[in-house]
């Protein structure tokens, strides 16, 4: 499996800060790939293309390294991905940004500057990543950083994920209450740090062990039962689909040991009711986990999944309602039905979303389905098509 997209892109910025620092088993992901040729430029044009983080992240880089002079812009549906949080708090702390477009959107000129200021207070409920992004420039930064988080923090995890890669490091940092501090640091001591594979990836194979037969079992390479990435509470969430985790060494090891209510079945199916603000992109796999068995599902905790590659919450109702689901959503949350009866040879749309493409894959071992645009999934997981034909999954390409 690949490197988490998240920890490789948090350690690729620290890198650039300071050099001391050796990174093993980066992700091959696209998203990883053009931050690394975003972090080498210091003027010109950088297209960071669909990645979320990337475009956070080198925002705040660039907004903190003297002498670039940067426009950073991205794909259409990036242009539509809302940066304005980040801009403002850059800006108080004493940063050049302008808008090339619509205010509130990339592109964005970016000319770098020492920031004079270091406390500022933001709103942390529309998403994580702009408060990952201060945090990571903050130990490069005259006096480090102090944030004051307002509302809600959603995608909590991702900023517990940045905090400990910034210990890691020894940098000190200090989360209390809706306060952080990153304190600056001048260099630190040599240090090399392996990336544990992505647990957002590893949703797709346990949504396969779910849709399984019993008995069925798989192994997956590099996770540890200690990960920083919030997406590792699949462990917890499919024990409710029957599937079994345990790790041996750095292998993960799923199990399906249970046959969960089935629609064929004698026992009623169930429904089950998740949150899932601390783990937004596992969201569409459990939907769809749920669908495949028969099984209802209401999803709570979702309203950053509006602003992603996609509406996922739009993209996810169209699609599952072309499969035959049958499926509500609002502005945060979803509900499906039991028991929906599962339609053959439907065509998925996928939006430039690779997680559509994905977590809809596994159905393939309920019916025969086609996934548009199938090279989507290169955003986080270039190999997903390859990975599973060595699972056996018969593969087609077809033009349509
Ligand atoms: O910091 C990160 O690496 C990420 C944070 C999350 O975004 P939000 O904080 O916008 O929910 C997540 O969805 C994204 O895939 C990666
Ligand atoms: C939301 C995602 O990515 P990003 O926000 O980094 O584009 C994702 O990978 O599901």
């Amino acid at each position: 499996m690949t490197g988490s997209k998240s920890e490789s892109n948090r350690l690729l910025l620290l890198q650039s800060i300071f050099p001391e620092l050796q990174i093993e088993n980066l992700s091959n992901a696209d998203d990883v790939k053009v931050m690394q040729e975003g972090l080498k430029a210091r003027s010109g044009t950088v297209d960071i293309h669909h990645a979320g983080t990337a475009m956070r992240f080198l925002t705040a880089f660039f907004a903190t390294r003297e002498g670039s002079d940067v426009t950073l812009t991205g794909s259409s549906r990036m242009q539509e991905r809302p940066i304005e949080v980040l801009v403002e708090a850059l800006r108080e702390l004493g940063a050049d940004i302008t808008y090339l477009g619509e205010r509130g959107y990339p592109p964005l000129h970016i000319r770098g500057k020492s920031l004079q200021r270091f406390r500022v207070s933001l709103p942390a409920d529309i998403s994580s990543q702009y408060i990952s992004a201060l945090l990571l420039v903050a130990p490069g930064t005259p006096s480090g950083i102090e944030l004051e988080l307002l509302g809600k923090i959603t995608s909590v995890p991702y900023i517990r994920m940045t905090l400990s890669l910034l210990e890691s490091l020894g940098i000190s940092t200090e989360f209390s209450g809706n306060r952080i501090t990153v304190k600056h640091a001048q260099r630190i001591e040599p240090k090399t740090l392996r990336v544990e594979s992505d647990w957002s990836s590893a949703s797709y194979f346990y949504s396969i062990v779910a849709l399984s037969l019993p008995g069925t079992r798989l192994a997956l390479s590099s996770y540890r039962p200690d990960s920083l990435q919030g997406d590792s509470i699949l462990v917890e969430v499919y024990k409710q689909f029957g599937v079994e985790s345990r790790f041996e060494g750095s292998s993960l090891h799923l199990e399906k040991v249970s046959d969960v209510p089935n629609v064929k079945g004698a026992i009623p199916p169930k429904t089950i009711s998740l949150h899932l603000a601390d783990a937004p992109d596992i969201a569409q796999t459990v939907a769809v986990t749920c669908f495949g068995l028969g099984m209802g599902c209401k999803l709570t905790g979702l309203h950053t999944l509006k602003i992603k590659e996609t509406d996922r919450l739009e993209a996810l109702k169209n699609e599952l309602s072309k499969m035959g689901a049958q499926i509500r959503v609002s502005e945060n949350h979803l509900e499906l039905d039991p028991g929906g009866k599962i339609l053959s040879n439907k065509s998925i749309a996928t939006y430039n979303d690779h997680r559509m493409a994905m977590a809809f894959a596994p159905l393939a071992l309920k019916t025969s389905l086609f996934i548009e645009d199938a090279g989507v999934v290169s955003k986080s997981y270039p190999d997903f098509w390859e990975d599973l034909r060595k699972l056996n999954f018969r593969i087609r390409k077809e033009a349509r």
